[in-house]
């Protein structure tokens, strides 16, 4: 692993690594901030996942979380959304929601997609492996119970989905702006149809949706959503998770924002509460 960047933030350290991987064949990079005077081997982590169109950069450069983080001792890892290179395969129209920029944090299993981008793989086995063996960051490891996970839109969506599916490994969840029923809208039909092949009862796995209430969590899940956010009706609709949550008996706290759009500035305004909720779940602090 080679350290691209650092900078010296809050007393703690931003930090961007590059690493061969092995999920996604191909070079990665992903943001870490390391809060000052932190136990490596003990300290809680928050993954984020960011949205479509997002590198590692979107949310440590615009969310403002590491202020919060270094008061918290909460170690906060930031990843890319998609693989990268020339030999990754792109849309062949370069769209914005599909390929570069637009994993959707699936393993995909269609041609061409199949041979790079493999993203849940590579967010919930080999980074949390290269943050535990390669860091020393102790909470990386599975049943540790101090990882949580967060994300917007793209990565709200990738955040609930990794959750329920592993539950043992990322302890908490919150999101924004979710994309919470990727098989009945259109970003998520798109990205399904090409990654995971035509038959909708494959992705079914990959929706928050249909595994709240299937899969096991303890957790109390926290998202935020925007009034003004120009995706709401036609991307995100939050009342069906929070229909499924309702009818699964899983705790959710789901926050209507009057005025709020589906930016980083929403974000900001915001992400201390999902530090927070993530820290009090994985540590018990109160922030
Ligand atoms: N370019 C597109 C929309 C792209 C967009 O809004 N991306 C969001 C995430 S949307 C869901 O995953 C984002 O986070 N952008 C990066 C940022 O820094 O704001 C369009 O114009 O419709």
């Amino acid at each position: 692993m080679q350290i691209l960047s650092d900078h010296k933030m809050f007393e703690g350290h931003q930090r961007i690594y590059l690493h061969e991987s092995e999920a996604c064949r191909t070079e990665m990079r992903f943001g870490l901030y390391v809060p000052p005077d932190v136990d490596a081997a003990t300290a809680p982590i928050l993954i984020w996942l960011s949205g479509l169109t997002c590198t590692e950069q979107n949310f440590i450069t615009k969310a403002g979380a590491q202020r919060k983080a270094a008061e918290l001792g909460m170690i906060l890892v930031a990843p890319d959304t998609s693989p990268r290179g020339d030999a990754v395969p792109d849309a062949p129209d370069a769209a914005y929601d599909l390929g570069l920029g637009a994993g959707f944090y699936v393993d995909a299993t269609q041609k061409p997609w199949d041979q790079h981008y493999r993203m849940e793989h590579y967010i919930a086995r080999e980074l949390p492996a290269l943050l535990a063996q390669e860091l020393g960051l102790g909470s990386a490891q599975e049943g540790s119970g101090k990882m949580g996970i967060a994300g917007h839109s793209m990565g709200g969506h990738g955040a609930l989905v990794l959750h329920f599916r592993h539950p043992d490994l990322f302890k908490t969840v919150s999101a924004f702006a979710p994309i919470v029923a990727p098989t009945m809208v259109p970003w998520g039909e798109k990205a399904f149809t090409a990654y995971l092949g035509a038959d909708r009862e494959k992705w079914r796995a990959y929706d928050a949706c249909a595994l709240v209430g299937t899969y096991k969590s303890t957790a109390h899940i926290l998202i935020d959503q925007g009034l003004a956010d120009d995706f709401l009706d036609s991307q995100l609709q939050p009342h069906l998770f929070e229909q499924a949550c309702a009818e699964a008996g899983q705790a959710l706290t789901l926050r209507r924002l009057d005025g709020y759009d589906h930016s980083y500035y929403f974000i900001a305004s915001f992400i201390d509460d999902h530090l927070i909720h993530n820290a009090r779940g994985l540590t018990g602090a109160t922030g």
